[in-house]
């Protein structure tokens, strides 16, 4: 027996009223009226009338003349009912990406996992990457996902494709960027040229501390613009949903301010380049070294990437960061904070996950009613907090097993996101 999506589908060739499926998704029956006309050969009855979303519709009512048959769809539904936070997330093709982040272990990486999961069976190839130096996407997922490397991920219907950052790793990068002169320090090089001197009298630049203990933070600076590089390959075009599991609160606030402070860096070691490039140029024809033209290009490009992970972060179209918490008074005040630091930052930020909610129960024992009464404690906090009360909470409850691997995921992500 025909549906009405698909009774409508097949009647897409009458003339007088073209539809196309989404048409009747529960998005588009937002307080209106539609008339749909059928060939007179076409048997409209209840039987073959299914609603995709009954409680946005008011009444169905079918009419005939002599020449058509016209189903009327009154629809009532306000927006808020009709409209999920996920169909919100997942719809478009432009690439979009999520930042999930709070204090650690409220469940960052299984909601970052899961919401990744949900994309990818709702046919966006996804990529899910961790900016956390301490990596837990491999034991969300069950499978070995070290290396710095892409990894697919097995079992979703789209290309799901997993990046744990190497911290190590992007660490050197930025050593060698920072490096000049075939290969040796700048220090090292004006040592050897026995202008150490020169060196310390430009110590305001703090250049050693630079390239030797880089500041806490930037790891995961230089984690982001390396997936930054990654994504302006060609290769990585087909991403249509970005991912990002973060580190834990401090961490990500340092992460966020930290582009103007590299910025800022990198321009200083690009000012010193200019002063001293006058004595090597002078020396090198007597110690025949060569200058690497490219050292320069190579900071400003680190610097560039820099800005475009500014930019990124404040995007509005494109980038959302979503607040993870758990109830508990601690997890609420962090939260609270956090979201007054992403205003402030101007990073997008418009909804909050509550997760690890004792799930309903008729019969709690005495554990589970003080849990739960801190918990609605918590939760009332929430409401009554100035930076998080305009938030859209998103509820996922404690589930009695350890969320690991993709159906675990699928099943956590399908009550989190809707
Ligand atoms: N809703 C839930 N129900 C049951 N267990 C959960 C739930 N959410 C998370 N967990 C479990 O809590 C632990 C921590 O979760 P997760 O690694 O996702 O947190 P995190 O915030 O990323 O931690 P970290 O800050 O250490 O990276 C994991 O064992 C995970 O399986």
């Amino acid at each position: 027996m025909a549906t009405l999506s698909s009774s409508l589908l097949s009647s897409s060739s009458s003339s007088s009223s073209p539809l196309r499926k989404s048409q009747f998704s529960s998005k588009a029956l937002v307080s209106r009226i539609d008339y749909i006309s059928f060939s007179p050969r076409t048997t409209l009855s209840s039987s073959t009338i299914s609603v995709v979303s009954p409680p946005a519709i008011l009444s169905l009512s079918v009419k005939h003349n002599r020449h058509r048959n016209s189903l009327q769809v009154k629809s009532v539904a306000s927006p808020a009912e009709t409209v999920s936070e996920f169909d919100e997330m997942v719809s478009g093709t432009k690439r979009k990406y999520y930042m999930l982040g709070g204090k650690g272990g409220v469940g960052k990486t299984s909601c970052a996992a899961s919401l990744a999961v949900r994309f990818a069976n709702n046919g966006h190839p996804t990529l899910v990457v961790s900016t956390d130096p301490a990596h837990s996407l491999s034991d969300s997922f069950a499978q070995d996902l070290t290396g710095g490397m892409l990894v697919p991920v097995e079992g979703p219907e789209a290309p799901l494709f997993a990046l744990e950052i190497n911290p190590e790793k992007a660490r050197e990068e930025f050593r060698s960027a920072s490096q000049m002169n075939g290969g040796t320090g700048v220090k090292d090089f004006m040592d050897g040229m026995g202008l150490g001197m020169l060196v310390e009298q430009l110590g305001e630049l703090k250049l050693g501390e630079l390239l030797d203990t880089p500041p806490p933070g930037l790891d995961e600076a230089i984690a982001i613009s390396k997936v930054i590089q990654f994504l302006e390959s060609p290769e990585y075009n087909m991403f249509t949903r970005i991912v990002f599991d973060t580190a834990p609160t401090g961490h990500t606030l340092r992460l966020l301010s930290l582009p103007d402070f590299l910025d800022a860096s990198i321009g200083k070691i690009l000012k010193l380049r200019q002063k001293i490039s006058s004595a090597t140029s002078a020396i090198k024809s007597v110690f025949g070294k060569e200058e690497k033209p490219d050292a320069a290009d190579k900071l400003e490009r680190l610097r560039e990437r820099m800005v475009k992970v500014r930019e990124l972060f404040r995007d509005t179209e494109s980038t959302e960061f979503v607040i993870v918490t758990i109830p508990t008074v601690m997890a609420v005040s962090e939260s609270s904070r956090l979201s007054a630091s992403l205003k402030k930052e101007s990073v997008p930020v418009k909804r909050l996950i509550v997760n690890q909610l004792l799930p309903p129960s008729s019969s709690d024992c005495k554990f589970c009613s003080i849990k739960r009464k801190d918990q609605m404690r918590a939760l009332d906090m929430i409401r009554e907090d100035s930076e998080l009360s305009s938030l859209t909470l998103m509820e996922a409850p404690l589930v009695d097993m350890e969320i690991r691997g993709v159906p675990a995921l699928r099943f956590l992500g399908d009550i989190i996101w809707k």
